[in-house]
């Protein structure tokens, strides 16, 4: 029997109603929800998300600017801009849309954020935060991945999961939250010798590499759970993730679909960060 596939806009809806009912409560004591998204620079991709985000911040009740800025704005107006966002009792998130152009340090965009409003839960407080079991905001795409294992049923406790990737945005806290759940946690990466190695002996495999095909069929334990965070495109233009779906649905129990898996769901974790931190306002 081929994998069931998990489908992230089903499980999006499912939490943004829920979501949306947590806003109605907050705009009634007159504390509606409110992102603020920043956009610097054209890159058409960024363009996309950005638009979609705004729009689920509608879909849900919510409150949101979106500031689009030419990609020579300096570092200080950035800065200046996230200041003026940070006192602004409206506002409850603050996302600048990564990449930024190269002449602005994102760690330093990043840090300017006050920790109440770090939605995207990149700054390195609400990462120690993640790493030390304190409540600061997970970064939405490892928290999205979290509930789509979850709506799969299976308990995470004493399983192996490997982790395909070690970003900072995904890889890292993607095995921190996993080990939180009791999962045995392996990462690999660029230098793992033997992947497949690793991956054979995974109850869940979580593949965030940004390379297509990077997972096939010979590499998956039978049974096992399989997340696909990839964003590439095939020969043909078409989106694909990092694993060859059609193949390892053949071994797999479960497996996330791109489009329409982990990509829906970040935008669902973001509006759940953003209505906490108007909740604990
Ligand atoms: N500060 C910041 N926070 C982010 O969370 C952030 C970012 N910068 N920079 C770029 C990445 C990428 N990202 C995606 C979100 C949703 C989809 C998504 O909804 N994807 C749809 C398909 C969309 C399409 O058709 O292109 C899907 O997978 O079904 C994709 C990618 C958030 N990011």
């Amino acid at each position: 029997m081929p994998a069931q596939l998990i489908d992230g806009i089903a499980l999006s809806q499912q939490l943004r109603s829920e979501i949306a009912q947590r806003a109605a409560a907050l705009t009634a004591k007159g504390k509606q929800p409110g992102l603020a998204v920043i956009l610097v620079g054209e890159d058409p991709a960024s363009q996309v998300y950005v638009r979609n985000k705004v729009k689920a911040c509608g879909d849900v009740g919510f409150h949101s600017v979106l500031e689009k800025y030419d990609a020579d704005l300096s570092e200080a107006a950035l800065l200046d801009r996230i200041a003026s966002l940070n006192a602004d009792p409206s506002i409850h998130g603050i996302l600048v849309q990564m990449p930024l152009p190269k002449h602005i340090n994102p760690h330093k965009v990043i840090e300017a954020i006050s920790t109440t409003k770090d939605v995207d839960g990149y700054s390195v407080l609400s990462a120690g935060e993640l790493m030390t079991g304190l409540t600061g905001f997970r970064p939405c795409t490892p928290y999205g991945c979290m509930k789509l294992i979850e709506s799969t049923g299976i308990d995470l406790r004493g399983k192996h999961a490997v982790v395909i990737g070690r970003s900072n945005t995904v890889g890292k806290p993607m095995g921190l939250l996993l080990l939180q759940a009791n999962a045995t946690v392996t990462i690999c990466h660029s230098a793992t010798p033997d992947l497949a190695y690793h991956t054979r002996q995974a109850d869940v495999v979580v593949a965030a590499v940004g390379r297509r095909n990077t997972l096939t069929a010979d590499m998956v334990k039978p049974g096992a759970v399989v997340i696909d965070v990839g964003m590439n495109r095939d020969d043909n233009g078409k989106l694909c993730g990092d694993v060859d779906t059609a193949n390892v649905r053949e071994v797999a129990s479960f497996i996330t679909p791109v489009p329409g898996g982990v990509g829906p769901m970040t935008i669902t974790m973001l509006l759940m960060n953003t209505v906490e931190a108007a909740e604990r306002t």
